[in-house]
């Protein structure tokens, strides 16, 4: 059920609706009134009461690059122990021919439009993971102070990971200079995983939940195939169009330890082995 304090907000009246099934954190639900539909994302309890604004500011950062399609954000706020946001509702429908080449394409025309840093002018969250986005001149600092420690320390502080786990983190950090090849900062999603897109009518890609900053382009790709993975169509178009560098495919987990960390952060189990089988590499 929709909170009447949320619903009051809104001031959508005679809206119905009905609960999305797909978000492992938020509660989601479509929303009809007579002449539109929206799509309302609910979070209760949760301390940080900015988490929607964030994802707004994300959507319009994306939005403003004018590469991908993203869900207009209307409406966000606190209401009670809840907070909401309110989106522009997206048709889903199977991809067709050239559906994953598009989003390949789209991506790779958006990591190419150089940014000035590493990082972003405000803070935002990766899923319920504050994320420091101070600017940094070097992808290594930025990826190492910002992202991996930052979330290794935590899992080490709640007994997650031991101490040789949160020094093989170190170890890993001061190698990013040689692991990872020098790129521009771009545009990143953030948080681009098959569960966080879907395909209009016309075919074309939409993504959504995104958590951008300014990074290596290496971190969106790494998180296409962390979960499920993308069309061999999306690889092939983004190749075309913007190459990656040679030896993508061996840094890809180097990529996958920041949302991995993050699981671990989330959800434990399985995930907190990942973490450990990456980083025993570096010890
Ligand atoms: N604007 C939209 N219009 C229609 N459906 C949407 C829209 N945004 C998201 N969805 C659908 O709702 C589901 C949940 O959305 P979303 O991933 O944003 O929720 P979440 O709880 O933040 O998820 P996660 O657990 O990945 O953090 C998606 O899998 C998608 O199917």
């Amino acid at each position: 059920m929709i909170p009447d304090a949320i619903l009051n907000q809104l001031e959508l009246p005679g809206a119905t609706y009905e609960p999305v099934p797909g978000g492992d954190i938020n509660r989601s639900y479509c929303l009809h009134t007579a002449h539109t539909t929206y799509f309302l994302k609910i979070n209760r309890h949760h301390p940080h009461t900015r988490l929607f604004e964030k994802e707004a500011a994300g959507l319009r950062e994306l939005a403003g690059a004018g590469m991908l399609r993203v869900p207009a954000p209307l409406k966000w706020g606190v209401a009670g122990p809840d907070q909401y946001l309110l989106l522009e509702w997206l048709h889903a429908c199977a991809p067709v021919q050239h559906s994953w080449e598009a989003l390949g394409l789209s991506l790779a025309k958006m990591h190419g439009k150089p940014q000035p840093f590493f990082g972003l002018a405000e803070d935002n969250y990766l899923a319920l993971w504050p994320q420091d986005n101070t600017p940094a001149d070097t992808w290594p600092e930025f990826y190492s102070n910002r992202r991996i420690i930052p979330l290794a320390r935590s899992l080490t502080d709640a007994g997650k990971l031991n101490k040789a786990d949160l020094a093989n983190a170190g170890n890993f950090c001061k190698r990013l200079p040689e692991l990872f090849p020098d790129e521009p900062p771009a545009l990143v999603h953030g948080d681009l995983w098959n569960g966080n897109l879907l395909f209009l009518p016309d075919g074309s890609p939409a993504l959504f939940d995104p958590a951008v900053y300014y990074g290596h382009r290496e971190m969106d790709i790494g998180m296409t195939s962390l979960f499920g993975g993308f069309d061999t169509g999306f690889y092939k178009a983004y190749h075309q169009s913007y190459p990656l560098q040679p030896g993508w495919e061996q840094r890809l987990p180097y990529t996958q330890l920041y949302p991995l960390l993050l699981h671990a952060w989330l959800f434990g189990g399985h995930y907190i082995r990942d973490v450990r089988n990456i980083l025993a590499s570096f010890s």
